[in-house]
């Protein structure tokens, strides 16, 4: 870019606009001979401005066509035009600058936009000074962003204005040559620079380390990096400047933050709120959890810490699980926990049961089917348990109850991943993990045929046990204010509590539908319970006939205990003591069975030591060493 100095001296009226005829003309209207002016920045010569170079009308092609989208037009103090080029020769032209000019001096602009007779706006520089206003002005020749700009916002040059001198950040242009074109003011002063006193002059002579001869010369931007300056550090970035021909003509130096320290904050901000961002997913996440996770598992026996112990073992790794253990025992609540405890949370656990569904269907249910596979198949066939539980996991309950030809396919999916629909060809995959349960003897179907070996291998890669509710009666309180609570929560109620001896009565029972036998007596005395405290007689005991009690045992093949001396009782002032006869017989009988081994007397019948050693010191039993 050649700077071009123009004088307009004296004014002549506007129907004698002069062109400027120097062998090195920058494109003003100016006459031959003008003397040097400054830049309007500085003041310092009041009539001086300096003109981006432009070429007169009559030279080459490709400066005739500058021209077609350039020109200048020079205005007196009176306001009348004394000279113009390019694009200004057009009076049409040049009478919308004047008097947009007149628009846009009131509001101190030194940038506006006018219409072209052909439509594109022409975007014009103001320069003015006390006897003569310049006008640069430039017709758009594309879709440029700076036309756009001010084209569409009538204050775009305090915006302008604002980038280059805003303090806050400094700002250094240079051009191909890495020679300053400007500063903005607080960059001169930081530097000890009168206005301007930089502009001119190479970059490396003028800014301490600067780095804007490299960019202009690599054309790759450094953003982000430290700039030491007069003992000073500053985060700057640089960055190459092309235009629209994609050749490099310059570089900006800017200071992004004042000094490390500020990025320092900013950083520190960021590791603050990421930390926080992470607390929240954690919460989130053990909220879900917690919808169905450990949480939901009652109990603080013995035999429960040690279920959940296995629950919380088993439950990140990728392998089958095989619940077992009676009904209502919690092998449901046990499958969710371990679905919500595993890697496969964020899928979903798709449940299915095998003994709740008609032999016909089970395979259909599991496998899907075809379009049009059976009579009252939907049109389009559906997806089968298995492939919705893609990426998640599969709840198989009643496992046992499998049927044998639907055995040999699940064996198959387990064993590769791969199924068919009912009535399909297609292999298809789905990978699930499976979570089945059963209350069933595999032992006993494995021997007479009914399930096969293969599968119960299969399906069983870890066995877990729930232990039945007689095993862990002192979980009772807890379960029993659970119910309790539940049933108040469904219903709009203060939940009710239980009495001292409604509890040993609860404690006193076999409870063969265990923990949901449990809640449903608890739910019926609340129902039926007149007062805030739940007694005894508000489980129905007293009036029940023989063999209609609370919770009727149920024989079973491996179960020696004795029925509870309460069963049937008609007088239930006498059911502590029944207790108490009932624990000391359990506790001989436990003794005489493992040798007085405590450890495992205490774990069989699902109480503390603690507990079970108090209970032999008021039965009389010497203080024996630990076994
Ligand atoms: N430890 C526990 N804490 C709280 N509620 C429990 C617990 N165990 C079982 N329950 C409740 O008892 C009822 C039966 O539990 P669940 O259905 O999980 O048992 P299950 O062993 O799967 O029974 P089934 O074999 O009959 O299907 C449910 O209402 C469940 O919420």
């Amino acid at each position: 870019m050649v700077l071009c100095k123009l004088r307009a001296t004296s004014p002549d009226p506007p129907e004698t606009v002069k062109r400027c005829d120097s062998a090195r003309f920058c494109g003003c209207a100016g006459p031959p001979g003008a003397e040097p002016v400054s830049s309007p920045r500085t003041g310092q010569h009041s009539t001086e401005v300096s003109l981006p170079s432009m070429e007169t009308q009559d030279t080459s092609a490709k400066d005739t066509s500058l021209n077609d989208l350039r020109g200048v037009l020079v205005l007196g103090p009176d306001g009348k035009q004394v000279a113009a080029s390019g694009i200004a020769l057009q009076p049409e032209i040049a009478n919308r600058i004047t008097s947009g000019w007149q628009d846009v001096r009131r509001r101190q602009r030194r940038l506006f936009s006018v219409e072209a007779p052909d439509g594109d706006p022409v975007v014009v520089v103001v320069l003015p000074s006390s006897d003569a206003t310049v006008f640069v002005a430039m017709e758009r020749d594309s879709r440029d962003a700076l036309f756009e700009f001010v084209g569409a916002v009538d204050f775009a040059g305090d915006i302008l204005a604002h980038f280059l001198t805003n303090p806050f950040e400094a700002l250094a242009v240079v051009d191909r040559d890495a020679i300053i074109r400007y500063m903005s003011p607080v960059h001169e002063r930081f530097f000890g620079l009168r206005p301007g006193a930089g502009v001119g002059r190479h970059t490396t002579e003028v800014i301490e380390n600067s780095r804007l001869d490299r960019v202009v010369e690599t054309g790759k931007s450094e953003i982000g990096l430290l700039h030491e300056m007069r003992g000073v550090t500053r985060v700057v970035a640089r960055h190459p400047i092309r235009n629209s021909r994609g050749e490099l003509v310059a570089a900006i130096g800017q200071i992004m933050f004042k000094g490390p320290e500020q990025l320092q904050a900013l950083s520190s901000e960021v590791s603050k709120l990421k930390s926080e961002v992470a607390f929240y997913r954690r919460e989130l996440s053990d909220l879900r959890n917690r919808s169905y996770g450990l949480d939901q598992m009652v109990g603080d026996s013995l035999a429960m810490q040690r279920l959940k112990q296995q629950i919380v073992k088993v439950a990140p790794l990728d392998v089958p699980v095989l619940l077992t253990g009676e009904s209502g025992t919690g092998k449901e609540l046990a499958a969710h926990a371990i679905h919500k405890l595993s890697p496969r949370r964020d899928g979903t656990m798709v449940m299915v049961n095998a003994a709740a569904l008609p032999a016909t269907l089970v395979e259909s249910e599991l496998f899907g089917y075809e379009a049009g596979s059976f009579t009252g198949a939907e049109r389009k066939g559906r997806k089968g348990k298995i492939e919705q539980a893609d990426g998640g996991s599969l709840f198989f309950d009643e496992v046992g109850d499998t049927p044998a030809e639907v055995q040999v396919k699940l064996l198959r999916v387990l064993q590769d991943g791969t199924f068919q629909r009912v009535g399909g060809n297609d292999l298809r995959r789905s990978n699930f993990r499976l979570i089945s349960a059963s209350n069933r003897n595999f032992e006993a179907m494995i021997a007479e045929g009914t399930f096969r070996l293969d599968l119960f291998y299969r399906i069983g890669g870890v066995t877990i046990r729930l232990p039945a509710l007689r095993e862990r009666l002192e979980d009772i309180p807890l379960l029993a204010d659970l119910a309790l609570k539940q049933f108040a929560d469904r219903h709009g109620q203060r939940a009710k509590k239980l009495s001292d001896d409604a509890l040993v009565l609860l404690q006193s029972q076999r409870w063969p539908g265990n923990v949901r036998q449990l809640m449903h007596t608890v739910e019926r005395a609340a129902i039926f319970g007149e007062g805030d405290v739940i007694e005894p007689s508000d489980f129905g005991i007293i009036d029940a006939e023989p063999g209609d009690t609370l919770a009727t045992p149920v024989p079973q093949a491996t179960d020696s205990l004795p029925a509870p001396l309460i069963s049937g009782a008609r007088q239930p002032m006498l059911v502590s003591s029944a207790v108490e006869q009932v624990e000391e017989q359990l506790i001989r009988q436990a003794m005489a069975k493992f040798n007085g081994n405590k450890k495992r007397v205490a774990a069989e019948l699902g109480i503390s030591r603690s507990y079970l050693y108090k209970r032999l010191a008021q039965m009389g039993f010497g203080a024996e060493a630990e076994t």
